[in-house]
């Protein structure tokens, strides 16, 4: 059970978990007090943010196609009536505002299957679609499987009794064109096999075909496409619930992967890394919708399939069986990450008032108090000019030295500040003033930088300035002075968040950063400590 805890907690954090064996202890980060600021630091809670996310989903199977006669007293011989069976439900991933992280969602996920097809030309119920919501800014990696595909809105054809989800329909005509139609596409799909299943990484020949194409050929209204950004998008097939799937645990091998899953996850994932590849799409608007697993296709009923197919008694028997059969849902193993969407990054060490700056800056409400790591997941906010241009400021938890070597919250936040334009150093100028064992401001600086040099070369190239906050304390202009001395290169701005001090001009500044042609990073070399 630990073990499995264990390796859960590894998953979702690259930090290490607590040693001692305490249940209570799981989902909590482990986060050591900074050098010099030992005593107070923040309670232990299981708050931290999910923002790396592993992910396996299926798509619901189709149902069956029935294979069924028809008699009456005035047709001895019969007619076939065997309906279609429907089509399994997508596992959807959905762009939402309001969420934060992944720590709503569940590793597995599977949509429900078709319903199967009954006689009396009744096709099968469509299987519901099972949608989660992820963050703004989540990047897909792929480790396995179907590339996913974005749900694009486009009118679509007239609906004929094949489409319509969720409901068990008389369809009017078996009509042979259609079933000569479907028969054509099923061909070409079962003949372009793809291996896409566990099973069948090693190049042997799978039984589940890619449903791709003969999806692609059923429905005019999805597109593949890779990484490239479309807006609000919307699926006609779309089912919330999934709670009254009765077919959910039918698929018991995706599930008993569960425990392998867990069990030997460190090694696994290690195994896989070399397959992965990297962002392969991207969610950065919300209500984008993204389709990672595909319901399979329904078998055809008896029916949909044509009398002229020219095949002995043997053979035509084994066709219908075979056409009837449904097709699988495609499986599909994820790695969800976060890179949170912003222009400037705040970035120092804890306790030196980013979340404050943040709160002083814009409208956000970040958690402010006097210890150590009160922020434990990123806090973006809007800065808005009068002229309605507008910055978004990220604050990540704070950075301490030796922070590549996975102390603190490690470098595990600092991919929210990648794709920020222009970085914010703030530092605290009171870090060694009353007493406080604290680290001068110009060593805070040499080590954010070395630690962000870690996380990324070339990272501190990027358009800097540098927030001396806390200049309100006794004895802090003199610092100030100092640090004005130390540092060259990059624009101070003295700061006193909590009374939005100097905030004015920093917004100025932040403004002409983001304008300048030319503007600087921060250069180790142009730091002098003692
Ligand atoms: N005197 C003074 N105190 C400040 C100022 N700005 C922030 N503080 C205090 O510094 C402490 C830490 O502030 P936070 O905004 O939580 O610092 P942080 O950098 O977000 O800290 P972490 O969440 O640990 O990364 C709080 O007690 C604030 O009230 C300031 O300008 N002057």
């Amino acid at each position: 059970m630990w073990r499995r805890q264990h390796a859960l907690l590894r998953r979702i954090s690259p930090l290490k978990p607590p040693t001692a064996c305490s249940a209570s202890a799981i989902g909590c980060y482990h986060a050591s007090a900074p050098e010099g600021r030992k005593g107070k630091t923040a309670p232990l809670q299981a708050r931290g943010m999910v923002d790396r996310f592993r992910l396996r989903a299926k798509g619901g199977d189709g149902g069956n196609g029935c294979i069924s006669i028809r008699r009456s007293r005035s047709d001895r011989q019969g007619k076939p009536d065997g309906g279609n069976g429907g089509r399994g439900g997508d596992v959807i991933l959905e762009c939402s505002l309001s969420i934060w992280d992944f720590s709503g969602l569940q590793h597995h996920m599977k949509a429900s299957r078709g319903g199967h097809g009954v006689s009396k030309n009744q096709i099968g119920t469509r299987g519901s679609d099972k949608i989660a919501q992820v963050p703004v800014g989540t990047v897909i990696h792929l480790v396995q499987g179907e590339q996913p595909s974005l749900a694009v809105n486009k009118p679509t054809r007239a609906l004929d009794p094949w489409d319509i989800p969720d409901t068990v329909e008389h369809s009017p005509f078996s009509s042979s064109h259609i079933g000569r139609k479907m028969i054509n596409d099923l061909d070409s799909s079962l003949s372009d096999q793809q291996i896409s299943s566990k099973e069948c990484t090693d190049g042997s020949e799978g039984d589940r075909g890619n449903n791709n194409q003969r999806e692609k050929k059923t429905y005019s209204m999805t597109e593949f496409v890779r990484t490239e950004d479309y807006g609000v998008t919307s699926y006609p097939h779309q089912v919330e619930a999934d709670e009254n799937d009765q077919f959910d645990d039918e698929d018991e091998e995706f599930w008993e992967d569960e425990d392998e899953l867990d069990m030997d996850e460190e090694a696994k994932e290690e195994k896989d890394e070399p397959a992965i590849q990297f962002s392969i799409a991207e969610m950065t608007r919300p209500g984008q919708r993204l389709i990672i697993a595909r319901g399979g296709e329904g078998g055809l009923g008896n029916a949909c399939i044509p009398k002229d197919m020219r095949l002995s008694k043997a053979h035509r028997q084994e066709e219908i069986i075979r056409l009837s059969t449904a097709q699988p849902g495609t499986e599909t193993s994820l790695i969800l990450e976060l890179k949170s969407i912003a222009d400037v990054g705040l970035v120092g060490l804890p306790n030196a008032g980013k979340s404050t700056l943040l709160s002083a800056l814009s409208r956000a409400r970040p958690e402010i108090a006097d210890y150590a790591f009160t922020t434990l997941r990123p806090n973006i906010g809007s800065l808005t000019y009068e002229d309605y241009f507008s910055v978004k400021v990220a604050d990540i938890p704070g950075l301490i030295k030796g922070a590549h070597e996975n102390r603190g919250l490690g470098h595990a936040f600092l991919r929210h500040i990648e794709r920020t334009k222009v970085l914010a150093y703030v530092l605290d100028l009171a870090a060694t003033l009353n007493g406080q064992k604290g680290v001068p401001p110009w060593e805070q600086l040499r080590d954010l930088v070395v630690e962000l040099e870690h996380y990324q070369e070339g990272l501190t190239k990027r358009p800097s300035l540098i927030v001396a906050n806390k200049i309100d304390e006794e004895g802090a202009e003199a610092i100030y002075k100092e640090l004005k001395k130390r540092v060259q290169g990059v624009p101070i701005f003295p700061v006193c968040a909590i009374l939005q001090d100097g905030v004015p001009d920093l917004r100025v500044g932040l403004r002409d950063l983001m304008d300048a042609s030319d503007p600087q990073g921060v250069e180790l070399s142009k730091i002098l400590v003692d």
